[in-house]
């Protein structure tokens, strides 16, 4: 895809997370890798539901502002799952309601956060390691996001959001949108007892859909 097409396409993301009540104010931000190396990414404090194609910042991989208007403070979180994931071309970046509470609760085991309820969770989402928190913008917060994002496609930011990468920006939102209904279905289910995916269940799902 051209950078021309690119920018359209986080234009017409942006709006539909935005319409869908997943982005709100001018939180979040999306991503895209070009073949160059360099990204594109939504400018800072701008709406995800209000971008224009060329508004969107280009930001080099050494994070230097090259087009558009300001980049995301967290364009640095972005660079690092980049360079930790070779097979990622797109990320994607909210504070979605169930997501984000989820991020807010207490948690016995950091590496995983949501327990194994759906087939599609496990195979868009996977494990969701729990990020300890850092202030928006802070290159520690970056930092700690590259020590996991080899490992994980999704990281969920303590009291902030989840971090969800993709092939493409398509399968990055269907892995957000996947990550938002698992969340929303963990506090549906509540204290009931539950029956949980099994491990061969989880074994099996992971050797048909490799993601
Ligand atoms: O989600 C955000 C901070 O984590 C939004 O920040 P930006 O407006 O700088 O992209
Ligand atoms: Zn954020």
């Amino acid at each position: 895809m051209s950078e021309d097409s690119l920018r359209s396409e986080i234009v017409k993301v942006g709006s539909l997370l935005y319409m869908r009540g997943l982005a709100h104010g001018s939180a979040g931000n999306l991503s895209v890798r070009l073949d160059d190396g360099s990204i594109l990414v939504t400018p800072t404090n701008s709406s995800l539901g209000f971008l224009a194609p060329e508004q969107i910042s280009k930001v080099s991989p050494a994070g230097t502002h090259i087009a558009g208007d300001p980049p995301s403070k967290e364009a640095f979180f972005h660079l690092a799952v980049y360079e930790e994931r070779p097979t990622a071309k797109a990320i994607v970046h909210l504070h979605s309601t169930h997501a984000v509470a989820v991020s807010c609760l207490c948690h016995d085991n950091s590496a995983d956060v949501l327990p194994p309820l759906t087939a599609y969770q496990v195979m868009r989402v996977g494990r969701l390691p729990l990020i300890p928190y850092y202030r928006p913008g802070d290159r520690k917060l970056a930092d700690a996001v590259r020590g996991l994002a080899g490992e994980h496609k999704a990281m969920l930011l303590a009291n902030h959001g989840p971090i969800v990468s993709g092939k493409s920006l398509q399968d990055a939102v269907h892995a957000y949108e996947e990550l938002e209904e698992t969340a929303k279905l963990f506090f549906l289910v509540g204290n009931r007892p539950v029956s949980l995916l099994t491990c061969e269940a989880i074994t099996e799902l992971n050797d048909v859909f490799p993601s």
